[in-house]
């Protein structure tokens, strides 16, 4: 095991990593603060690292190897939080600038959680569930072992290669090896509905995504500088990777914003329809044959990242980092780049893109969704009370009281159906679901808000305003609280 602070030298960092990428983000909204360098430096500063290495039995009866990370970004927020990846590309330097974006994201929405992110650096294609269960639980016990979960602690969720699935196993190992029982439940987020979790956080990355470009596509001077219409409705889209952000995200835009999907691309290869993918008999053809390829009536694109290049008014990069590079971002034609993936473009993309005029919505406000409805996740385990569970009886009661007090309404012509329109109508009694989303909802509106004036008063782009709002809350939090000793 290596627990150390210090910044990555060696063993899996590449010399100019993401890491790198997402510093001279920063770096480029730093110059426009007046903060103390040193406090800068400290808000950059990854805090505490964890790599550690475990045997695990695969079904064959062999043995693996297995190399395992979590990285604190940012202690001045209790819990840190972030997601837990299970992919071949983690390394130090990856989950380092993962938790760096967590720091920026949460304060950017206001969540109030200090940035982290952990992974397993397998392929999880090559492994059995009882494998990966395997895996996750040794995983977990390992970060039990070296304090680094826990729901006052650090908080993990899904990312890449991980759902509901790996959190419902983190949270049952941690709740067998520990005496924490009264907070046990807000280990992790991202759980099933049955285990903790709330409905709405499954898609609420995608979601979320929805809620910003829509924000984005709603101001008249950028969609008229971008010689587009106003609003998501109409719109073409390409987005690259299907999983839990890309495919809700594509399904929310189609079915609720009336935007056109006209590409999509997985690792198997991309398919174009300027006229309009389905996304759901996509999915469905994908189930059926195992490939997105041969879907009846579209292209077959059988380089992916040809995808990138398609036109269409919004590009989602929604799989993985620097997919977006300077040797292909001067052939990008999309206007809005939207980013619903970590880290989708490097530092010279965005200055090319950014350069050539066109929106980019920076990863680290556009799929701030999970982690904010993982606060409500926590919230709710921590509280122990379901979202709508305390407020619908008190405002059912007060809905009947206003009813019975129109004059004319007798309590023989009560209607238990005209409360329910009532309800209904003034927004009574809301279900978990609506709940969820309406906060998402305001919270991804009011912190675009927020950027949009440090962008305008500050005459910059979009996402150095974004770390400009970082940089200024984590700053104030720093500068408050002194330091120790
Ligand atoms: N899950 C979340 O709540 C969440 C929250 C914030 C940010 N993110 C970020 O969103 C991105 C995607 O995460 P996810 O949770 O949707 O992962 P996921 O594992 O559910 O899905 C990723 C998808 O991308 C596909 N893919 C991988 N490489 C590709 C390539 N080169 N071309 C096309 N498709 C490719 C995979 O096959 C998979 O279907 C990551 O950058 C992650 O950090 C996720």
């Amino acid at each position: 095991m290596v627990t150390s602070t210090a910044t990555p030298t060696s063993n899996g960092t590449k010399p100019h990593g993401f890491l790198a990428q997402v510093n001279r983000m920063f770096d480029a909204a730093a110059a426009h603060s007046d903060l103390d360098p040193g406090i800068l430096g400290q808000i950059r500063a990854c805090d505490n690292i964890v790599r550690f290495e475990f045997p695990i039995k695969r079904d064959d009866g062999s043995i693996d190897v297995i190399r395992g990370y979590r990285a604190e970004h940012s202690h001045h927020k209790k819990p840190t939080k972030g997601g837990i990846r299970y992919a071949t590309s983690v390394n130090v330097d990856e989950v380092m600038a993962l938790a760096s974006l967590m720091s920026y994201k949460c304060a950017i929405v206001d969540v109030p959680f200090g940035g982290a992110k952990g992974g397993v650096c397998i392929d999880t294609r090559e492994y059995s569930v009882d494998e990966l269960e395997r895996i996750t639980r040794r995983y977990t016990f390992e970060l039990i072992r070296k304090n680094f979960i826990g729901a006052g602690l650090d908080v993990p969720a899904p990312d890449y290669g991980t759902g509901e699935r790996e959190m419902a196993w983190m949270m049952d190992t941690y709740n067998q090896m520990t005496d924490d029982d009264l907070n046990a439940l807000g280990c992790v987020t991202g759980k099933p509905v049955g285990q903790g979790g709330v409905r709405g956080r499954t898609e609420a990355t995608g979601r979320g995504v929805y809620y910003g470009i829509r924000e984005a596509c709603s101001y008249k001077s950028d969609m008229e500088a971008l010689d587009l219409g106003v609003g998501v409705e109409g719109k073409s889209v390409v987005i690259q990777g299907l999983g839990n952000v890309g495919y809700h995200a594509a399904r929310i835009l189609q079915n609720e914003g009336g935007a056109k999907i006209v590409g999509l691309a997985e690792i198997e290869g991309a398919i174009y329809d300027p006229d309009g993918l389905d996304i759901e008999e996509v999915m469905n053809h994908r189930k059926t044959t195992g490939s997105i390829l041969d879907f009846p009536g579209a292209k077959n694109i059988e380089e992916s990242a040809d995808a990138l290049l398609l036109p269409c008014d919004i590009l989602i990069p929604a799989a993985l980092e620097g997919v977006i590079d300077r040797d292909n971002a001067g052939d990008i034609k999309a206007k809005i780049i939207a980013e619903a993936a970590n880290g989708p473009l490097t530092a010279d993309a965005d200055e090319i893109l950014n350069e050539r005029g066109m929106l980019i919505i920076p990863d680290v406000y556009l799929n701030a969704g999970g982690v904010t409805v993982s606060y409500f996740e926590w919230l709710r385990n921590l509280s122990h009370v379901r979202h709508g569970r305390m407020s619908r009886r008190f405002e059912e009661r007060n809905a009947e009281r206003i009813l019975r007090a129109v004059d004319e309404l007798t309590a023989e012509d009560f209607d238990s159906k005209l409360l329910e329109g009532l309800i209904e109508r003034i927004g009574f009694g809301a279900s978990e679901q609506d709940l969820v989303n309406s906060g998402l909802e305001d919270t991804m509106a009011f912190a675009y808000d927020e950027v949009r004036v440090i962008r305008e008063e500050k005459g910059i782009d979009m996402r150095t305003a974004a770390y400009c709002s970082a940089i200024n809350k984590i700053g104030k939090s720093y500068t408050a609280m002194g330091f120790f000793p």
